[in-house]
């Protein structure tokens, strides 16, 4: 491994600077991308591992980062699980046929064969691996039950996800019967992703913040918990080394100490919070990783580099892994995403060798 920094941070070992990804570091912001992207509809992209390879690789060719995630969604779940989704340009996914009562269920598929579902995403993983040929570790990822169960029954994108929470409130058991189908489905996932050559993995609860404490303690939790143990529970039985996971689940201020004492050796952070807060309730033995609003990148350069270098102020050099606090958006100019990354480089390295 040339560059296992990220590693390294996750581990909670030293680091000479701060290692830096970018989430959605692969996408329409970038015109290589963009250019794949006008020959090949989305989802074929995810389903023909050299041209996932190719994309995932594009960001790392372009821009000193210090990981590599695998290009996919985390919507080929709900695929794998027997529903169709469809990525309509410009309106996000939509899926023609959502979850709309219990009874629904009885249309996934049960149980679901991972490797014959999502051995592509597998292959893109192996072939992406041999390709980077060590310069930076391959992250691999997932999204978490609610939030995609919120997707299977809202059917797209939703402001309010009323839909899916009404199924919380009005039908708990069929919850937690969905929840848990799609719990299994993750960690098979997760732990095929691992052997197929994925060195750290992050579970996406992008939709967390909506359920307010009440229903992420019932709803959410239990199952990233579920996932963390459950794909330690398999690498250690099939005697396999495990990897370091994050999780991130956005706007979920509320549940930050729990999230840091579930199993996951990385708690990412969306812009809300402040670092220093984040630290005193993660504790010692998490390393965090975020959390720069998207938006700071429409800054001025100037004041693009002031922001990163307060935000490597409050968090410190170490226990850390910079990133943003969401997806970087579409129409960013990737010029800024070059001056995020070598200022975090520059600045961190500057912080370690003035103590
Ligand atoms: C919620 C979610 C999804 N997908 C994902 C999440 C969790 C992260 C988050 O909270 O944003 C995760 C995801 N989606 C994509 C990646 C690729 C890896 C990376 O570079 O980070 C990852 C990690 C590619 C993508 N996933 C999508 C695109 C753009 C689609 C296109 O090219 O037409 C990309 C590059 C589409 C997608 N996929 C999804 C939405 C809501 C959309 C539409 C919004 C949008 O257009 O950006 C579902």
């Amino acid at each position: 491994m040339k560059n296992d920094l990220a590693l390294r941070a996750a581990r909670g070992e030293k680091t000479e600077r701060v290692p830096v990804w970018v989430m959605r570091q692969a996408g329409r912001y970038l015109p290589e991308f963009r250019e794949t992207r006008a020959e090949h509809d989305f989802f074929t992209i995810c389903r023909t591992p050299v041209l996932a390879c190719k994309v995932t690789l594009q960001p790392i060719e372009r821009f000193d980062l210090d990981a590599a995630i695998i290009f996919s969604d985390i919507l080929v779940v709900p695929q794998a699980m027997g529903m169709v989704v469809e990525m309509l340009p410009g309106k996000g996914p939509h899926f023609p046929e959502p979850l709309n009562t219990p009874d629904d269920i009885g249309r996934l598929n049960k149980p679901v064969n991972v490797s014959q579902e999502l051995g592509y995403v597998f292959d893109a993983i192996t072939l992406t691996r041999h390709r980077l040929e060590g310069r930076v570790p391959l992250i691999g990822f997932t999204g978490a039950p609610w939030t995609l169960m919120s997707y299977m029954i809202e059917g797209g994108g939703s402001t309010t996800m009323s839909k899916a929470k009404s199924w919380l409130y009005r039908y708990p058991a069929e919850s937690h019967k969905l929840l848990q189908l799609i719990t299994d489905v993750c960690i098979d996932y997760l732990v095929g992703q691992m052997q197929a050559g994925a060195q750290m993995l992050q579970v996406f609860e992008s939709h967390a913040g909506i359920l307010g404490p009440g229903l992420f303690a019932k709803f959410s939790l239990p199952y990233i918990r579920q996932i963390s143990r459950g794909v330690k529970e398999k690498l250690s039985s099939r005697k396999l080394d495990t990897v370091p996971m994050i999780i991130f689940a956005k706007d979920a201020h509320f549940g930050l100490e729990d999230l840091s004492q579930s199993g996951y050796e990385v708690v990412g952070l969306d812009w809300t919070l402040r670092p220093q807060h984040a630290r005193a309730r993660t504790g010692a033995n998490v390393t965090l990783q975020g959390n720069l609003d998207p938006c700071a990148l429409y800054a001025p350069e100037v004041e693009l580099v002031a922001l990163v270098k307060a935000m490597l102020e409050k968090f410190g050099t170490q226990r850390y892994i910079a990133n943003l606090g969401h997806g970087i958006y579409p129409d960013m100019d990737p010029e800024r995403v070059k001056t995020l990354i070598d200022a975090i480089h520059s600045h961190s390295e500057y912080m370690n060798s003035a103590k």
